[in-house]
């Protein structure tokens, strides 16, 4: 693909404890299917997804991390060139949430200190199986200044959501140049019309 192809070029990172369903959103999000039986992710995986947002083209670069403690190493080196981190717990699994300090001491560690890092409470079908409330996770999110949204890849709630409203929020800070650099060009050329702001809902 040519530079021509697209307005913008983001790379985001999901990380997150094995079996919280990373590869179940990125399938859902790129290929538009829950797989049956995906098997544990070995190092990363790598997928492209163009979408377009108020008449632009973003080019969006989603790695997807094994979440096993024994891939720790290889996934930490993505974290570095990623414009943002969509951080993954099950809410039906109470040891996934206890563990998002320790994954937020990686971000702090590994990652840019300009990276967006959304965190995401997965497989809210299982309703009935739920150990972690909305508010709890809600609360947390607050006090470490990120954004907080609850998905389920098996239904395809909120999934496109998570990742179109990341690209706007990450189109937007591209325009005030606060992004990783390496990925943010090209930016927009000079006198294009700027309404990114009607489709974003993260403030
Ligand atoms: N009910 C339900 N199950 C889900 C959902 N997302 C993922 N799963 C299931 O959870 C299990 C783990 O999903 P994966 O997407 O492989 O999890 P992962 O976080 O990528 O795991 P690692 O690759 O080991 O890090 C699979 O059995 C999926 O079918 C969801 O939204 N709802």
């Amino acid at each position: 693909m040519s530079m021509e192809d697209y307005d913008f070029l983001f790379k985001i990172v999901l990380i997150g404890n094995a079996g919280v369903g990373k590869t179940c959103l990125v399938r859902r999000f790129t290929q538009g299917l829950f797989p049956p039986g995906q098997g544990a992710t070995i190092g990363v995986d790598f997928m492209i997804k163009t979408v377009e947002i108020n008449g632009e083209k973003v080019k969006l670069q989603i790695w997807d991390t094994a979440g096993q403690e024994r891939f720790r190493s290889i996934t930490q080196s993505y974290y570095r060139s990623a414009n943002a981190l969509i951080l993954t717990y099950d809410i039906t699994c109470e040891e996934s949430f206890r563990c998002l300090p320790e994954w937020l001491r990686e971000i702090e560690q590994y990652a840019s200190n300009k990276v967006i890092t959304v965190l995401v409470g997965n497989k809210i079908d299982l309703a009935e199986r739920r150990e972690v409330s909305q508010q709890r996770a809600e609360e947390f999110s607050e006090a470490q200044d990120m954004y907080y949204l609850e998905t389920s890849a098996k239904e395809s709630d909120n999934v496109e959501k998570l990742f179109l409203d990341l690209a706007c929020r990450l189109i937007r800070e591209a325009r005030q140049n606060t992004l990783v650099n390496s990925v943010s060009s090209p930016l927009p050329g000079e006198g294009k019309s700027i309404n990114y702001l009607t489709c974003c809902n993260f403030n």
